[in-house]
């Protein structure tokens, strides 16, 4: 292990304002998707550290939550200009640890700096009610109040919006942070937390610890002080959180998987929805929980689609993200890789047809995977029941409304689910009809900050972003007067 340090920059971990682990004798690496390289190591701390931190976080609670939402905005915005100032390396960071192309990180980066200014000034707006009692000596007042010490665990997709979109509404409203970053993608995560220092965020309101997911998870799960927990990754780990939370019935937040069908009806504008398609399929080499999955075609425009949707991909690039001219870079690491092998094989041995692929980066290392169309697809293959996470485009026919919202549905997950048609009435119906929590409705790109974005069935539960997101981190509080008039 002393090798790893010798031969890596280390990342040390950010616990009540101070940086450690440096020290300690376990390292993980942190590898370049696109190449495969090592370019740093974080310390693989667990249920010691997991404790300092919410030794940390508690006690920072008791003066962070007492200042004024002013202060808290006052220091929130200078994070986010610190971030600002260093977007460019906190993109190319986040390329390197996760493999998105530049152009891409830095959308997120804007994308996560919004939470915080957005948040900046809805902590402002977090306010009560009063009540018309039943008695005319009383009167009754509401109001709210930070939730407490909130832990948050957070996947590799985002590396920065993810953290941003939990931390910011939490922190505004006076909650103070414990973080788990995705061991894939933690110098984001890490540079985040050395800007909220330089910003003068108190010691112990934000604190990120890395290592061991599991022990840092159960540390957090058990400990009362920790009242809430708001986590975004698979469904599966998911569902272990809510069912371990329910020891001590912490609040939940869980943003999970999705299955998105992307609907293209005979009346929709077809080359705007193959654009749509696109952007919708790929960002992220399609490893986006909102991306979509499965592609349902009216039988009448299937083939002038397929067609236009080739083209389109036929201008993407797949490489090393921090190239020029790059749209799709590497999978995040080799098992995503074998996943997306797989489902493609499972299609073509069961009927599917592999209709077009894009050109592989042959002399890179890294772990990457060539756009590709596969059609004649049934509902029972795997690529139409699991999230694919890649950048594979499955492709099936439908002949009328009611069958096609009927497939749409049939699925555990509700997150997302794109429409494309012309028609007014028929958007009503079948928006209506979708059971997901995120619609877009010829439109491929719904994410923004002021968005609840959330799903329903077992995609989740809650919602981050926009005056919902803060909500989360709120306990609403009675107070029932009797005076004497
Ligand atoms: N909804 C979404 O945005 C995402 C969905 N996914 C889906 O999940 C699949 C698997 O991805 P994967 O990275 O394994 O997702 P995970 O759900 O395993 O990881 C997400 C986060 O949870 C942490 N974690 C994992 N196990 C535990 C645990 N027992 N207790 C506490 N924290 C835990 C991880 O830490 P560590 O990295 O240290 O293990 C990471 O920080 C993907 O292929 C995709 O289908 C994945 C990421 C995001
Ligand atoms: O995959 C995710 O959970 C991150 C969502 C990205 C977005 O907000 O669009």
């Amino acid at each position: 292990m002393s090798q790893i340090k010798e031969k890596y920059e280390i990342y040390p971990m950010y616990i009540d304002g101070s940086w450690v682990g440096e020290e300690q004798g376990s390292f993980t690496k942190v590898t370049n998707p696109a190449t495969g390289m090592v370019i740093g190591a974080i310390p693989t701390g667990g249920t010691t550290e997991a404790k300092q931190a919410v030794d940390a976080a508690h006690r920072a609670f008791k003066t962070w939550s007492k200042k004024t939402a002013e202060e808290r905005s006052h220091l929130l915005m200078k994070w986010h200009r610190l971030i600002d100032e260093n977007k460019e390396e906190l993109a190319k960071l986040m390329t390197l640890e996760q493999g998105k192309p530049l152009k891409e990180a830095l959308g997120e980066m804007d994308y996560a700096n919004g939470f915080i200014s957005w948040y900046a000034e809805e902590g402002k707006r977090i306010y009560g009610e009063t009540i018309p009692a039943s008695q005319p000596n009383k009167r009754i007042l509401v109001r709210k109040e930070p939730v407490g010490v909130v832990a948050a665990i957070t996947p590799w997709n985002f590396p920065a919006a993810m953290i941003t979109r939990k931390v910011a509404p939490a922190l505004a409203a006076g909650c103070t942070t414990v973080i788990k970053p995705a061991t894939q993608t933690p110098l984001t995560a890490l540079k985040l937390a050395e800007l909220a220092h330089e910003a003068g965020i108190p010691k112990g309101v934000l604190n990120v610890v890395t290592g061991k997911s599991s022990e840092i998870g159960e540390a957090w799960l058990k400990d009362p002080r920790v009242t809430k927990i708001t986590f975004t990754g698979s469904t599966e780990v998911g569902k272990t959180l809510m069912r371990n939370a329910a020891e001590n019935v912490k609040k939940v937040s869980l943003e999970l998987g999705g299955n998105a069908p992307f609907i293209v009806m005979d009346d929709a504008n077809l080359q705007k929805a193959a654009v749509g398609l696109v952007q919708s399929k790929f960002r992220n080499a399609g490893q986006t929980c909102i991306c979509t999955n499965r592609i349902y075609v009216h039988e009448k425009v299937a083939e002038e689609f397929t067609v236009l949707f080739k083209k389109e991909l036929e201008k993407l690039k797949v490489g090393n993200g921090l190239d020029e001219g790059i749209d799709i870079g590497p999978l995040i690491d080799r098992d995503a890789l074998e996943k997306v092998k797989m489902l493609v094989d499972d299609a073509t041995k069961n009927g599917g047809k592999v209709v077009f692929s894009g050109e592989q980066p042959t002399e890179l290392e890294g772990f990457y995977y060539a756009p590709t169309i596969l059609s004649g697809i049934t509902d029972d293959m795997a690529c139409m029941k699991e999230e694919i996470f890649g950048p594979i485009a499955p492709i099936s026919t439908f002949k009328t409304e009611e069958e096609v919202i009927e497939r749409a549905n049939n699925s555990v997950y509700g997150l997302a689910a794109y429409v494309y048609t012309e028609n007014l009435s028929r958007s009503f119906r079948i928006t209506e009809a979708l059971e997901y929590g995120i619609i877009g409705l010829n439109d491929a790109l719904p994410s923004a900050v002021q968005v609840p974005f959330g799903g329903y069935k077992e995609s989740g539960l809650g919602r981050e972003g926009g005056h919902f997101g803060i909500e989360e981190f709120l306990e609403v509080k009675y107070i029932s007067i009797g005076l004497e008039l």
